[in-house]
């Protein structure tokens, strides 16, 4: 019974090949190695048979199917695939691992056990309890291996299995895996350096430059081709395979290319590419095992459950067992753990405490020559009552000079931000001014004259502020008000609104988003690149379980983050909130929940960590300017730019929690019911473009999009 079967594949990486017009068929309860140097596509092979990669032509069958046709082959429980990368998790410990993989195909408790200890023997494990980061390179090999092999697979697909192990439990390996093929029928394919280790491999296939040379029984080989070793067999043919090449040059360069011959030694034995019946190749012991144990078969076999309800079942099953593990990952690292739960609050503690506050003692120049009423009036001087208001206020500090050049001179040394200079008119003109308001010389005899250094907005809009309020109230206990609005109660709001009142919602939003971007997106690009995703595509846990699952767990943080940040925000730091702080707490999440399936799918496009890192930047900083946080949307310079924020998900985070904490508006209200939706439309939009992301990558669209990228520059 044929086990694995590929014909005519051909697949390449952009525009070179990989593998070409390979053939190769294997028989059910049998050892396979491949053999070859490295870079000759051994593992694009395995990628190939396990679904992971899809040919550029050619048909690969797996118990007669192809992959992803069936629940039944790959990918599935039926596999046990060891990744070339170790592919583990760091901060569980060896135990939880080993569950984790036991759990995902649905081992039953007493099974698990008595698995476990087998590997425990076979493969000398450390104690259970030691943490996966702290092993050496062959400790983590070790387990990677028992991960593979613990639920007693029909196909054990391995990526240089016995790297990093020592000769006695390399050979131990060897032996068992010889065991399984033989007892239990299992078809072992591995990958291998060691030319002497494939020597005990029912068949051995002999790679090169994407090609199969030569396969075949060991000894037959060696037979064959006249050779003492396997070794010798391969540099032969190695030797015979470089003259082909040269032979072929020569025949190009001459004009004789109708003359060159196929030098494809592949082992194409033709064999029809039929479906076979997977439960004839599973041995007796192995079916029964996997009737026990695996969620999809197990369902099956009771038939009251539709497909459906059995897809439905695997899927909650797989996103139960990965949330529990991204928890226990969680939960295991407490300064991480802290730092996620309380990061935000902290950025948003420095916030507050360094933006929006009144600036304080700004030097500032009084140059006063009032000279008050005339003698004969009752003594008053309106530009010494001016001079103790502004006095009072902590926010000037005054220096006082007689001459104006000299006043001015300071603001230049930049030791001053403006000086005021009061005419010796001022009281005499101002009183005057009251029964001849249009006399435009005492009008202008009963100006202040303000010169000042305007560089920073915030700080000149300050210090004129307060220089108007001083002269209002000065000139306002006599009647010399020039002030022409009446302000009526504020609908919303109130005249003391601080910027800090106007950017601290929005704020709010984007610390949360931004940390479960990155978060999230480095959680994924981590699990990508360390081949851990890749083991589990390769036991058919759909990236929908993997992505929830992983959201569920990471909900638990967010929901802490969004408490300690209203507790800080609100309470701590009184930014005004008139609204619901449930409603407000809702958003966050929803905002949180945005952040996270943005830093999904910048991971599906992202071939490393620093094109990640580079992705979710360029996400973060122009949303951060867009989404109207920092300033109203209609300040954009542009007009016919308008409509850019309302790409961004933060802007209606923004829009929905302004209205909720300034305006104090009910869900009820359009102005927060709909930016919430938006919002929600946003994660489910983000999540559904991952998953899809995550997919095509199987069928290689992001590896080209990437590529692309690279192309120019934007990611390496
Ligand atoms: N994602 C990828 N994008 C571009 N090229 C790739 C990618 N993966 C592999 N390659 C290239 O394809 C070729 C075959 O790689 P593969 O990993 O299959 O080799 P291998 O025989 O398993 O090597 P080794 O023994 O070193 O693991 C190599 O030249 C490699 O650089």
């Amino acid at each position: 019974m044929t086990a694995i079967q590929l014909k005519n594949v051909t697949r390449g990486y952009g525009n070179s090949k990989v593998i070409e017009n390979m053939n190769l068929s294997i028989k059910c309860g049998t050892i396979n190695a491949l053999v070859g140097s490295s870079g000759c596509g051994k593992t694009t092979m395995l990628k190939i048979v396990l679904g992971r990669l899809v040919p550029d032509c050619g048909e690969v069958r797996v118990f007669g199917l192809e992959p992803y046709s069936s629940a039944l082959t790959v990918p599935g429980s039926i596999v046990g695939y060891a990744p070339q990368e170790i592919a583990l998790y760091n901060d569980l410990t060896i135990g939880e691992t080993i569950k984790f993989f036991a759990t995902v195909h649905g081992m039953t408790k007493e099974n698990y056990k008595k698995r476990k200890k087998e590997m425990v023997d076979l493969l000398e494990l450390p104690p259970m309890s030691r943490v996966v980061g702290t092993l050496s390179g062959g400790q983590k090999r070790r387990v990677s291996l028992a991960c593979a092999l613990v639920h007693s697979p029909t196909l054990c697909v391995l990526d240089e299995p016995t790297v990093g192990l020592d000769p006695l439990l390399r050979a131990s390996v060897i032996n068992y895996l010889k065991m399984i093929s033989e007892s239990a029928g299992v078809t072992v394919l591995i990958t291998t350096h060691y030319i002497e280790e494939a020597k005990v491999a029912d068949n051995v296939f002999l790679m090169r430059n994407g090609k199969i040379l030569e396969g075949g029984d060991p000894e037959d080989l060696i037979r064959k081709y006249q050779c003492d070793s396997l070794e010798d067999v391969f540099l032969q043919l190695c030797k015979s395979d470089n003259s082909q090449k040269n032979l072929l040059a020569e025949n190009v360069v001459g004009g004789n290319s109708s003359n060159s011959k196929n030098i494809d030694m592949n082992h194409s034995e033709e064999i029809p590419l039929k479906n076979v019946n997977l439960r004839d190749s599973i041995s007796s012991e192995n079916q029964q095992y996997h009737n026990q144990e695996t969620p999809e078969e197990s369902v099956i076999s009771k038939s009251r459950f539709s497909k459906i309800l059995q897809t439905i079942l695997v899927f909650i099953f797989h996103s139960w067992a990965i949330s529990k593990r991204t928890l226990i990952q969680v939960l295991r690292n407490r300064l991480v753990l802290f730092m996620e739960i309380f990061l935000p609050a902290i950025v948003a503690t420095i916030f507050f405490i360094c933006i929006g506050g009144i600036p304080r003692s700004l030097p500032f120049c009084i140059v006063n020559h009032d000279l008050g009423l005339p003698p004969g009036f009752t003594p008053m001087n309106l530009g010494l009552e001016m001079v103790a208001k502004l006095e009072q206020s902590d926010i000037l500090k005054i220096y006082y000079y007689n001459d104006t050049s000299q006043a001015i001179d300071m603001v230049k040394r930049e030791k001053a931000w403006g000086v005021l200079e009061i005419p010796s008119t001022f009281t005499y003109a101002s009183i005057l001014r009251i029964s001849d308001v249009s006399n435009q010389t005492l009008a202008n005899q009963s100006k202040v004259h303000l010169t000042m250094d305007y560089t920073d907005f915030e700080v000149q809009a300050m210090i004129r502020a307060t220089l108007q309020n001083a002269h209002q109230e000065v000139t306002g206990k006599y009647n010399i008000s020039t002030e022409t609005i009446y302000y009526e109660p504020a609908v919303y709001g109130s005249l003391d609104n601080k910027f800090l009142d106007f950017v601290a919602p929005g704020i709010i939003g984007i610390f949360t988003y931004a940390q479960c971007l990155c978060m999230v997106g480095l959680i994924f690009v981590i699990e990508k690149l360390s081949g851990s995703l890749d083991r589990l595509f390769a036991y058919n846990v759909s990236i929908v379980s993997i992505v929830l699952g992983t959201l569920l767990s990471r909900i638990f943080i967010l929901i802490l983050q969004a408490c300690v940040l209203i507790v800080i925000s609100i309470y701590a730091f009184e930014v005004p909130h008139n609204g619901s702080v449930f409603l407000l707490f809702l958003i966050i999440i929803v905002n949180g929940l945005a952040g996270m399936t943005l830093g999904t799918f910048i991971s599906s496009v992202s071939n490393s960590e620093s094109s990640a890192f580079h992705l979710a930047l360029g996400c973060f900083f122009p949303t951060l300017f867009i989404s109207g946080t920092l300033w109203p949307i209609k300040g954009i310079k542009f007009s016919w730019l308008y409509w850019i924020p309302y790409l961004a998900p933060s802007t209606y985070t923004t829009i929905a929690m302004r209205n909720v904490s300034l305006r104090g508006l009910p869900f009820s209200d359009p102005g927060v019911y709909q930016p919430f939706l938006i919002l929600l439309a946003w994660v489910v939009g983000l999540f559904i473009l991952s998953v899809i992301s995550y997919q095509r990558r199987q069928r290689n669209w992001s590896l080209k999009f990437s590529n692309y990228l690279s192309k120019f520059n934007i990611i390496k």
